[in-house]
């Protein structure tokens, strides 16, 4: 069940992440319900990991085929590719949330 408090990332994104180099996340409808000013605590999806907190800034609602070079430069990657990382995370889902984040900076990030 949605835990509004709770995001997990798939481990290939944690660097990035850590980096803040990967400021955005985007998601489908059952996951849009991160609400502004929230701390997350943020988990590796297979590990299960916990890598460390953010602060949400904002939710918006997106379609696919509005995503730019902006959110592909907020993702770390280029625009064809944030475009197949989404389709194929998913499937024929056109409306999307784009979720803006910050690093929380009381939140102690671990080694990777
Ligand atoms: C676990 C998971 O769905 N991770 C995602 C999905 C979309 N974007 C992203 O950065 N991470």
């Amino acid at each position: 069940m949605f835990d509004p408090k709770k995001m997990t990332f798939y481990k290939r994104f944690t660097k990035d992440i850590l980096a803040g180099s990967k400021t955005i996340t985007i998601r489908d409808s059952s996951e849009s319900h991160y609400k502004a000013d929230t701390i997350v605590e943020v988990r590796e999806l297979e590990t299960g990991r916990l890598f460390t907190h953010i602060k949400i800034n904002s939710v918006q609602p997106i379609h696919f085929n509005e995503l730019t070079e902006r959110h592909a430069k907020q993702e770390n990657m280029s625009l064809p590719m944030l475009q197949k990382v989404i389709a194929d995370i998913y499937p024929n889902i056109k409306n999307l949330y784009v979720i803006d984040f910050n690093l929380c900076p009381t939140a102690e990030p671990e080694i990777v």
